[in-house]
């Protein structure tokens, strides 16, 4: 059986309302028209529509007042504005975060039913059990079905104090996620303290992570509580977890396991009580297998996993997420918001964003800024954005994979990038080349240019497991 739909329509135009009625009357759809925004107000309160379709300009209550009053008791309920586009910003403005959907006056029937549905579609997923959890809404956008993969997550880890391992990309907004893990754990009362790994210097991180004694080091001028202790009571995001250095892990993983530490320089114990959610970029498995990261400290960490993937891997949420930053970027510069036409939202879907949430995030500031008109035509995107030429498909060409991780892997502070890359291109190759002569290692070297022994030497240290064989 089908679920029917409720539709509340609001217009003080009579034919308005009477063409609405007359493209709604469907059998899953049941409408109900008001004149007066007041009306309707009262009617939804008492009895919530699945989505809402006003008008702006009306006497008495308008629409803009409505949506506000609506949105404070039905966040989630999706809004179609029709109205002539000049009250266009307003209304956005007004329905800030909420399911907000446009209809320009004059509008095509079709358009508005094919509207319509899709504000019931909205409404149905909501309200479906991979909907985010309360509270969350307006924070993580993500519609794409990886993204409420993550949102079940969130909901399942609720109430929970486990330990949690992000994976994703740099920009990807693993520290959001985090923020959410904690804002839905009993924790939420106490302290949320982030740290990222990449950006403090080696020597400096015991002492930031554990705090220090008065004198424990040159410069060590008065006692020092570390990110641990701050923290203690609630959670501790560790960002970057893969570039901390082997010292660091061995201490984080006794403070682990016993729940106390010493202060850099102290001999008491400090006992604390907090929650661990690591994240990274980098293939942590791989670390331990380099032996760059504690196995055991891996295994402490890997509790539950929660993958982000890159932007490029939910395109379908770039409008919203764009619509969202441009909507803060207008409130941080108390600015007029800036809506991107048709033709400029299609083109940032379809861009390569290497940079993911945060890439998006600060185009849409610059376009608040940059932009000349309201509305953002493709023209208005900054020039490095604007062609599209290769950007289908960033991974076609490995040199171009190659230069955007590097450019991440600078940009987040990483050092020595060749002792990084070089043994992955070689082992890549190596891989590659045994695959083709069904592991037959002489063929290989022949393929790949290397000398027999070489390649031997190199398997050794690239790919132990495959030494002996
Ligand atoms: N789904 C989302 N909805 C709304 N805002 C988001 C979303 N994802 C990320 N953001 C925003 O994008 C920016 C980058 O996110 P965040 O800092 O969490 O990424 P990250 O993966 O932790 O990055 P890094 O690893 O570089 O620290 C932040 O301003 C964050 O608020």
């Amino acid at each position: 059986m089908t679920e029917v739909a409720r539709i509340a329509i609001v217009d003080d135009d009579r034919a308005i309302r009477w063409v609405l009625e007359r493209a709604l009357a469907q059998p899953d759809l049941e409408v109900q028209s008001f004149e007066r925004a007041d009306a309707a107000l009262a009617s939804i309160e008492r009895h919530p529509p699945d989505v809402l379709l006003t008008d702006i300009r009306m006497p008495g209550l308008d629409g803009l007042d409505l949506m506000a009053k609506v949105r404070e008791m039905h966040p989630d309920l999706p809004v179609i504005v029709m109205t002539a586009h000049s009250d266009l910003d307003s209304a956005v403005a007004s329905y800030q975060g909420g399911a907000f959907e446009y209809l320009p006056k004059p509008f095509d029937v079709d358009d508005a039913l094919a509207l319509v549905r899709r504000g019931v579609a909205h409404a149905r997923e909501r309200r479906s059990p991979a909907a985010m959890p309360e509270g969350l809404s307006a924070e993580i956008i993500g519609e794409a079905p990886a993204m409420q993969e993550v949102f079940r997550a969130i909901g399942r880890l609720s109430q929970s104090h486990i330990t949690v391992l992000i994976n994703g990309e740099s920009g990807t907004g693993k520290e959001r996620v985090a923020q959410a893990l904690h804002q839905h754990s009993p924790r939420s009362g106490h302290p949320f303290i982030a740290l990222n790994m990449a950006a403090i210097p080696k020597d400096l991180m015991e002492s930031e992570l554990f705090g220090h004694e008065k004198g424990a080091f040159t410069g060590a001028a008065a006692q020092r509580r570390g990110r641990f202790e701050q923290a203690d009571g609630g959670t501790l995001f560790l960002d970057e977890i893969g570039d901390m250095p082997a010292d660091t892990q061995t201490r984080l993983l006794r403070v682990l396991a016993d729940g106390e530490f010493y202060r850099v320089g102290g001999h008491v114990p400090v006992k604390v009580d907090v929650r661990i959610i690591a994240a990274t970029h980098q293939n942590l498995e791989k670390l331990v297998m380099d032996g760059r990261f504690r196995e055991d400290l891996f295994h402490r960490l890997n509790v539950i996993r929660v993958h982000l993937p890159r932007l490029s891997e939910r395109r379908e949420d770039i409008p919203r997420l764009a619509q969202h930053f441009l909507a803060e970027a207008a409130k941080e510069l108390s600015a007029e918001s800036k809506v991107l036409t048709k033709d400029a939202e299609t083109h940032l879907t379809r861009l390569p964003w290497p940079g993911n949430v945060r890439q998006l995030e600060n185009t849409c500031r610059w376009l608040t800024v940059m932009a000349s008109g309201r509305e953002v035509l493709v023209d208005d995107l900054p020039p490095e954005l604007r062609d599209l030429e290769g950007s289908e498909a960033p991974s076609g060409d490995w040199r171009n994979a190659f230069r955007e991780w590097a450019d991440r892997a600078l940009a987040s502070g990483h050092t020595h990038l060749l002792e990084e890359a070089v043994p992955d291109f070689e082992r890549i190759l190596i891989e590659t080349a045994l695959k083709h002569t069904g592991g037959r290692k002489g063929e290989a070297a022949e393929l790949l240019g290397w000398g027999r022994n070489t390649l031997t030497r190199k398997v050794k240290v690239l790919l132990p497991a495959l030494a002996d064989e």
